[in-house]
């Protein structure tokens, strides 16, 4: 790796308005010179939209492409992270340890990320897909609950992996109390703090506003990254605002393939800051390539804003709960926006997917009685 190489064992150190080549001192080598750097986790996130049924051959074929386009980071694992598949999550096709050695064999530049959430992933998980070859650890909480995440980051820079800390749901967290979890997670060892929006909620300031307050709490210490999703359509407005409050992590996945309505596109992401004049490192050509030739051909679904993705961005609900809705919502025979919305009014955080059930059985019986009492007014007035 070249002059933008970031070693794990180095706190990536960025000032409130960083100078370039400050900026380049800490971004990773890749593709070109770089303002920012791109994960990008269609093999991670797109696992939602996917099913989890991703194969080694679409693994390979995705991180080729990325990898020849110059995106520094991939991210590979279950939706839900490192041991996610299960029957609350859903089970992968191909063990996730299997798709990360593809994948790390198929990489020439990029390096290969894992996401864990503690308590579902273990530190066994996270140990094992070190010796695979993945290098950078994405460590997730719920954006209140960074506390459980210090384990993992010690971990992690023990086994000299690069680390990146995630906020769930930042929507739920005022930017003071995100800024806070954002200093804890710092203080265990995370180099760059992610604002996670996983409902699609942020409009505009709502995310500028995270960012800066996180950036301002850690800036001297870490990096501040932004992950967006398109239920609101604002993945990659956010994305840029992101970038303008001082962010130089930015999140996407190919054809915006991720959960609820998918994720910023990377390939839009790229042409955006290209014609923004900042630098991603990514070759546009072969970033566009790899999404119209090698990852949209094997979609079964493209993530689009319906009705329910929309509801869960204007509800505040976890992007991944939205194919658990509609399978509920077909077994219990009630719309999966009215579920989705229930869910928002119950504030359900990831990990609550089974209530998800709870919810579409209770809609169910409420449309059965009112279809009683209807029946019983018809007969009354009869
Ligand atoms: C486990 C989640 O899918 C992580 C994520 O991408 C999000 O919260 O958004
Ligand atoms: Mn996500």
């Amino acid at each position: 790796m070249g002059e933008m190489t970031i070693r794990p064992e180095d706190t990536p150190v960025v000032t409130d308005q960083p100078s370039e080549s400050e900026v380049r001192a800490h971004l990773p080598a890749g593709g070109g010179p770089a303002d920012l750097r791109i994960t990008d986790s269609t093999l991670r996130d797109g696992s939602h939209a996917m099913q989890h049924q991703y194969t080694e051959e679409q693994v390979r074929g995705v991180v080729h492409a990325l990898d020849t386009a110059g995106v520094q980071v991939i991210e590979v694992s279950h939706g839900d992270g490192l041991g996610g598949s299960s029957f609350n999550y859903g089970f992968s096709k191909v063990e996730e340890l299997q798709l990360i050695r593809a994948a790390v064999d198929e990489a020439t530049r990029a390096r290969i990320a894992v996401l864990i959430l503690p308590g579902l992933g273990t530190l066994h998980g996270l140990r094992a897909a070190h010796d695979a070859g993945a290098s950078v650890a994405r460590v997730a909480t719920h954006c209140t609950e960074a506390d459980v995440s210090v384990q993992h980051f010690g971990a992690a820079r023990e086994l000299g992996m690069e680390t990146v800390g995630f906020l769930m749901l930042a929507h739920k967290a005022s930017p003071r109390k995100l800024a806070e979890q954002a200093r804890t997670m710092v203080d265990a060892g995370a180099q760059c703090v992610y604002v996670v929006d996983s409902a699609g909620a942020l409009v505009l300031d709502t995310a500028q506003q995270r960012i800066e307050a996180v950036l301002a709490e850690v800036g001297g210490q870490a990096q501040v990254g932004f992950h967006g999703h398109q239920n609101l359509s604002m993945g990659v407005a956010n994305s840029v605002l992101a970038y303008q409050a001082g962010a130089r992590q930015i999140d996407g996945a190919l054809c915006a393939l991720g959960a609820g309505a998918g994720n910023s596109p990377t390939e839009v992401l790229a042409a955006t800051y290209e014609r923004m004049g900042i630098r991603t490192g990514i070759d546009l050509g072969e970033v566009l390539s790899a999404a119209e030739d090698v990852v949209r051909p094997f979609i079964p679904r493209l993530p689009w804003m319906d009705r329910a993705s929309i509801t869960q961005g204007y509800a505040g609900v976890y992007s991944s709960f939205l194919l658990h809705a509609e399978r509920a919502a077909e077994r219990y025979g009630v719309p999966a926006h009215a579920i989705l919305t229930k869910v928002g009014e119950a504030g359900y955080v990831g990990g609550q997917e089974d209530m998800i059930i709870d919810i579409a059985i209770q809609l169910a019986e409420e449309r059965e009685l009112e279809l009683e009492h209807g029946d019983l007014a018809g007969a009354g007035a009869r």
